[in-house]
């Protein structure tokens, strides 16, 4: 390839006529001149090694060596078997250059000073034909991560133009009138886009963007025809919002399909629209300045009060509104009608509605005194001064089935028990880890203890570190939520309580405090609550002042994520590397209850948790034969497992039980969305799609072109395009209102839709059953510096979750499980957390594909229409990573 397509030349006294040739030079300086090592060149790219081994090679007729080599990179020569020049651009000065580059606009300016003589004879028009598409800043982001020519693949500038504003080109002395009235002059690419979605039935799927994909531009007759050989890729030409509607007809054809004149893209639900920005509106493209009274109104149809209240708080907290007080004043009658029945004072019914908002802000982490709401009214107030976060606890209901589960509890679960109870009792404090293996009841233990403590009227703290894990303890919260430890902290941080806050008197007063999924945690959170309850119990020489904690986890499982860290940086920020770790009385629950119904099964998971299972030559685990997916080599593998998971789809696609009691998990959100895509497809009912509202927050120029924005979908956010259909799994993205259930990772159920709300229902966990209305709320990846400028996406907050990634399914039962694995897991518990959700390995079904790249000719390797996609083979065994260091069996 490098001999194909990196050669220069040959020029100079080989070729005197070449291209390159600038008064008997070369331009580009070829040949240029051996050199043993690579240095960096004073203001300019690296000067490269160029080898004087004797290797030469016949190119356009003369035999040319290194000297003639054109600076290239060998993974990107062969990944696109084409001529492109790659160059180290490393010196700070270069970097300086590149980053001020983002910045530098949109067009070429060009500009000439005028010699008197010239007589002003200045041919605009080849100006404007001259001026060269620089690279919008998007593509040079590109450029930057993916170092490809601003010009590969050939781009074609697709013209925007409001109707009969299209541009014209004629001969000066052309007559105007027949300019006017000519046929031919009346068309553009976007005028034939319309008509050959008339007349072929297959572009009306294809967008106007995407048009040069599949047709070709014929420039002389003006039409489109059906497309034969080659790619093409179209571009939009820019609009900015300040030019009003053609801005909005752009946005129109960014997301439309189909439409066959510029009236039937004004047409809305039958419905003529009067510009092009209202037809955007109307399907939800664009942002209404009253979307958020319009979520409360469509509510108000269908959502009780409670609902609506506390979706007015929802909105409080995560959707920045800019007039809470107009709000309030328009949605109050509605969120008061419960109170409205039986009190008669205006007054006291806005109180309670108050009291009851104060109380869900107050779940939300927020106080109501920093809202643009009526003050509460001291006498109205039945806390009277209590801290709320006492009240909260001390009125969390217990389930007294739960006090009866105590003479279930296995023999190992009954010792924890009572060692725990004990030092409960005693009131002189213990900490304890409780380490159990997946489904060997910690959940069911900590309910237990929980309903013992609070049946006694003391204070149970119930908290774990991902919020799903929080909402199926009764009370359950996050612990970062519950005790205040800050977002990032380091060695020797505390928690953001003071001594005098509720918080601080609620730990004083609670007898027992339990984290679960502690091993999921940075013991530096860990360390923080420690800290502070030196602190507060003015006990500083006892690990947490003195009180009952107990700590619960599977250092089998996921460990805590460290962005891009290495194995031991990874381990260092478990518990297990606390100096806390030592003083903590471990407690071991052994027997699965989960899969108790299959020992085999269950030994096996431990085997894979702890890394002792046996492994072959090349370092893999063998799965049982029975788990794995066999395969016949010819169909669609993938939907054989799809199949698996979701039998019968068609006949159960309305019942929650069914929906929720199986999932697909794979590692990778590119696996998930595919597999998501397929199964919405598939899913019977109208489909409903919601586009989000992306901004790149510090952009005021608008450099950043909406379609770049929209295909955007990091780690955590919806996509842009958000496909559901009535009765669809989703799962949340974000806890929105953890003490309610609403947390990041709960599943749930669409039951219904509005333009500007989704109503949805509870699944899984202690609120399963319960109602919610979402609304739109902005959201921006966690990784901040993933973009060179602050993304921001505005979008209902749940993905599809037919299929979720393994760290998504961590802490959650899925009874039926199918696992998706095209590549190796890359990290420590993967592999044990898919195969652990299972309940027996009956229920499990696991495809593991590896790409067999078939031998090819030389002919086929250059001739990319020749390439064969590699075959696929399935595998019955699989890498295992398990850092045994954390492992408590090691
Ligand atoms: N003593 C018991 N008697 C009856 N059922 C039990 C008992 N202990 C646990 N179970 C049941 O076993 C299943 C798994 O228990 P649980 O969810 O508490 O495990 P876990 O250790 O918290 O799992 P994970 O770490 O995967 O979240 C649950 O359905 C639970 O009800």
């Amino acid at each position: 390839m490098v001999v194909k397509h990196m050669m220069h030349g040959p020029c100079g006294a080989l070729n005197p006529k070449n291209v390159c040739m600038q008064e008997n030079r070369c331009k580009c300086r070829y040949p240029r001149p051996f050199n043993e090592n690579t240095s960096q060149g004073k203001d300019s790219y690296p000067i490269y090694r160029r080898r004087d081994d004797g290797r030469r090679a016949k190119v356009r007729g003369k035999m040319l060596d290194n000297r003639w080599v054109v600076p290239y990179n060998p993974y990107l020569l062969r990944m696109f078997n084409c001529h492109i020049n790659v160059e180290v651009c490393s010196s700070i000065k270069a970097v300086k250059y590149l980053y001020k580059y983002i910045y530098k606009g949109h067009d070429k300016a060009s500009f000439n000073i005028d010699h008197p003589d010239a007589g002003g004879n200045i041919d605009e028009i080849k100006r404007y034909v001259d001026a060269r598409w620089i690279a919008p800043p998007e593509a040079m982001w590109r450029i930057f991560g993916f170092p490809l020519c601003a010009n590969y693949p050939p781009v074609l500038q697709l013209p925007l133009h409001l109707p009969n504003m299209h541009r014209v080109a004629f001969n000066a002395q052309a007559d105007l009138k027949n300019v006017v009235a000519s046929e031919n002059n009346s068309k553009s690419m976007l005028t034939e886009y319309f008509k050959a979605n008339q007349e072929h039935p297959r572009a009306r799927h294809i967008l106007y963007k995407d048009f040069p994909g599949s047709f070709t531009w014929q420039k002389k007759k003006k039409f489109w025809k059906p497309r034969v050989e080659r790619f093409q890729i179209g571009r939009i030409v820019s609009a900015n919002p300040a030019e009003g509607d053609r801005y909005y007809l752009r946005v129109l054809l960014n997301h439309v399909t189909g439409k066959t004149s510029f009236d039937d893209l004004l047409t809305v639900d039958g419905v003529l629209c009067g510009s092009f920005r209202e037809a955007a509106e109307r399907l939800g493209l664009i942002e209404a300045d009253n979307t958020l009274d319009n979520c409360l109104t469509e509510a108000e149809q269908w959502a009780m009060p409670c609902s609506l209240r506390r979706l007015f708080a929802t909105i409080l907290v995560h959707c920045e509104p800019s007039d809470v007080r107009g709000l309030w004043d328009r949605h109050l009658d509605p969120m008061s009608d419960d109170y409205r029945r039986s009190r008669t004072s205006p007054i006291e019914v806005e109180q309670m509605v108050l009291l009851d908002i104060r109380g869900m802000l107050q779940s939300m982490g927020k106080d109501i005194v920093d809202f643009a709401l009526p003050s509460i009214d001291d006498a109205f107030d039945p806390t009277e001064g209590e801290a709320r976060e006492v009240i909260e606890e001390s009125t969390v209901e217990f389930d007294v089935d739960d006090t009866k589960l105590a003479s279930s509890l296995n023999l190992e679960q009954r010792a924890a028990y009572e060692e725990i109870l004990a030092a409960v009792e005693r009131g002189d404090g213990g900490v304890f880890f409780v380490d159990g293996p997946g489904g060997t009841g910690k959940t069911f233990l900590y309910r237990v203890m929980l309903a013992k403590v609070r049946s006694d009227g003391n204070i149970g703290i119930a908290t774990a570190t991902s919020g799903v894990a929080a909402s199926i303890m009764p009370g359950g919260r996050t612990a970062h939520s519950r005790f205040k430890i800050p977002l990032s902290c380091d060695d020797g941080a505390s928690c953001s309580f003071t001594k005098q806050s509720g918080t601080a008197k609620l730990l004083r007063m609670a007898s027992l405090i339990i984290w679960d999924e502690a091993s999921m945690t940075k013991r530096q959170a860990v360390e923080a609550l420690d800290n502070s309850m030196r602190d507060i119990m003015g006990i500083r020489d006892r690990p947490f002042g003195g009180k009952t904690v107990v700590f619960g986890g599977d250092f089998r499982q996921v460990l805590p994520v460290v962005r891009r860290g290495s194995r031991g940086q990874i381990i260092d920020a478990t518990l297990r590397s606390s100096h806390l770790w030592k003083g903590m009385r471990q407690l071991r629950l052994i027997t699965n209850m989960r899969a108790h119904n299959d020992t085999w099964f269950a030994n096996y998971l431990l085997r894979v948790g702890n890394g002792t299972e046996e492994v072959d030559d090349q370092g893999n685990i063998l799965l049982p034969e029975d788990i794995c997916l066999p395969s016949t080599g010819e169909v669609d593998d993938l939907e054989k497992l799809i199949h698996h998971v979701f039998p019968s789809l068609d006949d159960n696609m309305s019942d929650s039980n069914y929906m929720t009691s199986r999932a697909i998990l794979s590692m990778t959100n590119d696996n998930v969305d595919k597999i998501n895509i397929r199964m919405i497809e598939r899913f019977q009912g109208d489909e409903v799609i919601y586009h989000s509202f992306d901004s790149a927050e510090d952009d005021p120029y608008g450099y950043y072109a909406q379609e770049f924005l929209n295909g955007l979908t990091p780690n955590g956010l919806p996509p842009h395009a958000l496909k559901l259909k009535l009765n669809c799994p989703v799962i949340l993205l974000r806890n929105i209102d953890p003490a309610n259930g609403l947390c990041n990772g709960t599943r749930l159920v669409v039951r219904g839709f509005e333009r500007n709300t989704i109503d949805a229902e509870i699944v899984i966990g202690q609120h399963a059953g319960r109602r919610v209305f979402l609304p739109r709320i902005p959201l921006c990846p966690s990784e901040n510096d993933m973009f060179p400028f602050k993304f921001k996406r505005k979008q209902f907050p749940i993905r599809l979750s037919f299929a979720m990634t393994i760290n998504k399914a961590q802490g959650q039962t899925v009874p039926i499980v199918g696992v998706y694995l095209p590549n190796p897991v890359f990290s420590h518990g993967q592999l044990y957390v898919a195969l652990s959700r299972a309940t027996a390995k009956r229920n499990i079904k696991i495809l593991i594909q590896k790409e067999k790249p078939k031998e090819k000719s030389n002919k086929q390797k250059d001739n990319p229409k020749k390439r064969k996609t590699p075959t696929v083979s399935l595998l019955t065994s699989m890498k295992n990573i398990v850092y045994k260091e954390v492992s408590l069996q090691a």
